[in-house]
């Protein structure tokens, strides 16, 4: 055990229990309408109801011709009408069948459609059915998917290509949404630069800023880049207290206990320091708190840490606020692909990718290095205290669950 790795660490669960009742408590509720074209992403304020049956009428699932079942003997019947989808078609006339195209609605008197392949077209016109047919088949009956008043979506849903396309379904040209959550990130950190500047011996860019901030504008929410800052106590109170606008302040860096890590003494003097300190590898000193009143989530500095908190704890708060529910990411179970002989007393979660169904893992762990993300497809997730021999089970979190 290091010095650091002392127990009294704060487990995941429990942060993020915390994190959740800090969000119950400071919900985003302002309701915006926007058309359903831009509505990607964002989240439901209200249910999303059928205004109507879904499908409106019996519709023919096949190309071939409808009939009533009671009407055939056996001989051929006369057909009566053609039926695209897209019209109204008239009553069937008594013994005779239609002419129909899938989708298209079943004329009323019809009780039955036969696929085109199962019948035979008499040079009279008349048509032959070659099979045994039953009531009802290939019929789609109006309201099979959603009755008028049905609850399509709870409110809190987040909408994704498959909720736009229900919504549309049922005419929905504009959606009731969350407003976006305004987010200010900042990035501290004296040593940091721009991808575009040259770079001076101690320096290195800054790639947690382009990281959260795509991550963040595909999570729904606004963004407000407040740039750098350096490691100053005097500029961090000053840049943090000009926030004050924001839903919550998202930094990366500089909440460890070195001598240049200001953010949680900033949190102490002008406001609260929540949550310091968990059990989790990388993301350890994560800091949670606010600065005058408004909201700080502190992501320590390091790439990956700051990659697997923000995926574990910060955007699921964000969802919370949002009146999302489900925002821990699903977990399947797959055969670890490696053997893990250090048992940390930290939650870890190794940059992993499944091949041939069995997790391997990035061969360097450090929190330093992004590029195992990169390679990686998903988190496996090791217990505290738990080692780990090849083939045994290990919980697989896939990145594509939390990236969205
Ligand atoms: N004595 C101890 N030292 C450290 C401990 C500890 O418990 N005792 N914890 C370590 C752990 S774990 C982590 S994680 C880091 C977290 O550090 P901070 O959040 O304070 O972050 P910094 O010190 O500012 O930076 C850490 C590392 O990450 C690089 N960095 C920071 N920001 C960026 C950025 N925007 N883009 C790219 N890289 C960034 C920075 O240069 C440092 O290398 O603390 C350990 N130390
Ligand atoms: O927890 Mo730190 O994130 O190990 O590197
Ligand atoms: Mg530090």
């Amino acid at each position: 055990m290091s010095c650091c790795d002392k127990p009294g660490l704060l487990p995941v669960e429990e942060a993020l229990a915390q994190l959740m009742a800090l969000a119950a408590q400071a919900p985003i509720e302002d309701v915006e309408q926007v058309p359903l074209a831009e509505a990607e992403g964002r989240v439901l304020a209200a249910p999303l109801l059928s205004g109507f049956d879904l499908p409106p009428w019996d519709n023919s699932a096949m190309d071939g011709y409808a009939l009533r079942l009671a009407d055939w003997q056996g001989e051929p019947l006369v057909v009566s009408q053609k039926i695209f989808a897209g019209v109204a078609p008239e009553p069937l006339r008594a013994g005779t069948c239609a002419r129909i195209f899938t989708g298209a609605p079943v004329p009323h008197g019809a009780d039955c459609v036969e696929m085109q392949e199962n019948v035979e077209v008499l040079e009279d016109g008349r048509v032959r059915f070659l099979e045994a047919l039953r009531f009802g088949q290939h019929i789609r009956p109006q309201g099979q998917e959603t009755r008028q008043g049905d609850q399509v979506l709870p409110a809190g849903t987040r909408l994704g290509a498959i909720e736009l396309g229900l919504a549309a379904s049922l005419g929905q040209a504009v959606l009731n949404v969350r407003r976006k959550p305004r987010v200010a990130l900042l990035s501290t950190g004296d040593e940091l630069v721009e991808p575009g500047q040259p770079l001076r011996t101690g320096q290195i860019y800054n790639s947690n800023r382009a990281l959260l901030k795509a991550w963040l504008l595909r999570s729904g929410c606004e963004v407000r880049d407040a740039g750098i800052l350096p490691d100053d106590l005097a500029k961090t109170r000053e840049v943090l207290g000009s926030l004050g606008g924001a839903d919550l302040i998202l930094t990366t860096g500089g909440v460890s206990v070195g001598e240049a890590d200001f953010l949680g003494a900033a949190l102490r003097e002008a406001g609260e320091l929540a949550l310091w300190k968990l059990a989790i590898k990388p993301g350890k000193p994560l800091t949670v708190g606010h600065y005058q009143g408004t909201p700080v989530i502190g992501l320590p500095g390091n790439p990956a840490s700051t990659l697997v908190t923000f995926a574990l704890l910060a955007r699921p708060y964000l969802l919370r606020r949002l009146g999302v529910e489900a925002v821990t990411p699903l977990r399947v179970e797959v055969p670890a692909g490696f053997a893990w002989k250090r048992a940390g007393n930290r939650r870890e979660y190794l940059r992993a990718r499944l091949e041939n169904g069995r997790a391997l893992i990035y061969p360097n762990q450090s929190s330093g290095v992004l590029r195992s993300a990169a390679w990686a497809d998903g988190l496996v997730e090791v217990r505290e205290g738990r080692t780990l021999e090849e083939g045994e089970t290990v919980p697989f979190i896939p990145l594509s669950e939390v990236l969205l």
